[in-house]
Parts: structure tokens; C-alpha cells; sequence
């Protein structure tokens, strides 16, 4: 089994990363994204023909920018057509303008809350990529998103696949699932290390990325057995 990082680790892990490791966060959401994009392209590889509609459920977090990154990539890559649900923007930092742009030069297209549950039920959805929230989220969840939480859980049976991206959405990060409606994701991407809740998953698929690690990092945080399950150029591994 797998060493996991506690919600609390994973933020100081984050923050050390940023101040005395020298990486910006852009650094890091692009490898993260890109990680992403390498899991769904290996796990649900895009069908000959087929416009492979992934919808990007996007939440106000660097989660959400993690999401807008691997949508970047999945288009550029060519047989996805990303589509993009972001109905809590930020506006107020660059990188995430940055990244919108990058997707709007790349005529991704972008739906609002009126037409979210519509084109979830599309038989042209072939996938959900959950990038609403991650390491930072505290339960109970608030609006708009809970209502979205609820209808991924009541109607999980009838819809595509969701990957989820570092943390099932709506799970407790250290806990796992809780309350009435939670997203049963089919894949997991954690993103440096898995976070306790990822034990949660049973036997779905589950990868590794985010390989931005080094050795003294690793030792520090106790994850040098996952950071060596890398091999050559791997930018994501399969646990
Ligand atoms: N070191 C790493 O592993 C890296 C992690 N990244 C990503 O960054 C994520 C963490 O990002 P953040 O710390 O920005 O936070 P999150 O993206 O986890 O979420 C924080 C946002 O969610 C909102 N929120 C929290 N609880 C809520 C609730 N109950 N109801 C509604 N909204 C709620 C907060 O107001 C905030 O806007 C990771 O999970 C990962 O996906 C990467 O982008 C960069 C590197
Ligand atoms: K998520």
C-alpha cells in the first residue's frame, strides 16, 4: 500500500514547494494539469471517430486550475473536445485570466448552470473530468456546487465516467466520503501523493503525478516510495 499525505501535509508540502523550493504555482499547475491529461489519454484513450466529448466540471481552486491545464492539453493533443463548466470564476488573478484566454484561443467551448445537467446526460459526454475541488476543501459543500455534487450522485448510474483529479469532490480529505450524495469516481489522478481519502476508492484506477519532487522533499514527507515508482521519463505511474 501506498504512503498518503494528510490534508495538513499536503498544504505545508504545497507551501514549501512555493517559498523555499522556488517553484511558482504555474510550475506546478502545469505539470499537475499535464499529469492529468497523461492519466485520462492512458485510461480512456479517444475512439477513432469519435468527437469524444470530455465535460471540465471546474471549481474555484488551483483544483479547477489543475482542470483548465489538462483541457489545454487533451484539445492540443487533438481527438477531445473539451468542454468547459466554470460557474465560480476567478477574476481577480492572472494566471487563471491567463488560462481562460488559452482555452478560448483554442475555441473550447464553455457552458453555464442552465445547460450543466443537459449536457452531463448527452450520450456525445463520453467523460467527466472533476476538477472542482481538492486538497483545501472543508465539508459541507455550498452552492452552487452542492446541487451538482447531488445530481453526479443520484444519476451516477446513467452517466459517462468521472475522473476525478487529487480528491473526489465533496470527500473529506482525510476522511472520505461523507454525507447523503458524494461522487463515486471511476479514476483518481492524486496529485504528489495520495491523500488518505484515496482509500476510499476500492479497486478503480488510480494514478500518480505531479512529478516535481525531489529527494529531500520526499524524505521529509515520507513519500521516497512513491517518488521511486517513477521510472525514466514517467510523468505518471499507475499505483
Ligand atoms: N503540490 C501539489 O500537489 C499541487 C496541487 N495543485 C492542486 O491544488 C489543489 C489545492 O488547491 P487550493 O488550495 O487552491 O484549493 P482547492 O482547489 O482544493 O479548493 C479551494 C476552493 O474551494 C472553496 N471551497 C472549500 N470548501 C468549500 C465548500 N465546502 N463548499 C464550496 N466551496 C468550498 C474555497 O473557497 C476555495 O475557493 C490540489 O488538490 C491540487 O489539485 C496544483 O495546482 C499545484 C501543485
Ligand atoms: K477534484
Amino acid at each position: 500500500m501506498w504512503t498518503a499525505l494528510s490534508a495538513k501535509a499536503a498544504a505545508q508540502l504545497d507551501r514549501e514547494l512555493m517559498s523555499t523550493g522556488a517553484f511558482s504555482i504555474d510550475q506546478l499547475m502545469e505539470l499537475a494539469g499535464l499529469a492529468v491529461a497523461k492519466a485520462i489519454y492512458k485510461q480512456y484513450p479517444p475512439v477513432a471517430g469519435n468527437k469524444n466529448d470530455v465535460v471540465f466540471l471546474i471549481g474555484p481552486g488551483n483544483n479547477g486550475g489543475d482542470g483548465l491545464v489538462a483541457a489545454r492539453h487533451l484539445k492540443l493533443w487533438g481527438g477531445y473536445e473539451p468542454i468547459l463548466y466554470y460557474p465560480k470564476r476567478v477574476t481577480s488573478n492572472q494566471l487563471y485570466t491567463n488560462l481562460l484566454v488559452q482555452l478560448q484561443d483554442l475555441k473550447i467551448s464553455q457552458i453555464g448552470e442552465s445547460e450543466i445537467k443537459t449536457v452531463l446526460n448527452l450520450e456525445s459526454t463520453k467523460l467527466i473530468v472533476d476538477a472542482l475541488f481538492g486538497f483545501s476543501f472543508k465539508p459541507p459543500i455550498r452552492p452552487p456546487f452542492n446541487e451538482l455534487i447531488e445530481f453526479l450522485s443520484t444519476n451516477k448510474s446513467t452517466l459517462s465516467p468521472i475522473v476525478s483529479v487529487d480528491i473526489p469532490s465533496g470527500w473529506d480529505v482525510d476522511n472520505g466520503p461523507v454525507g447523503d450524495h458524494v461522487i463515486v469516481p471511476d479514476t483518481l489522478v492524486s496529485l504528489t501523493a495520495p491523500k488518505p481519502c484515496a482509500k476510499f476508492l476500492g479497486e478503480k484506477p488510480h494514478y500518480l503525478g505531479g512529478r516535481f519532487i525531489n529527494e529531500n522533499i520526499a524524505e521529509k514527507y515520507q513519500i521516497e516510495d512513491l517518488i521511486k515508482l517513477y521510472k525514466n521519463d514517467d510523468l505518471i505511474v499507475k499505483l
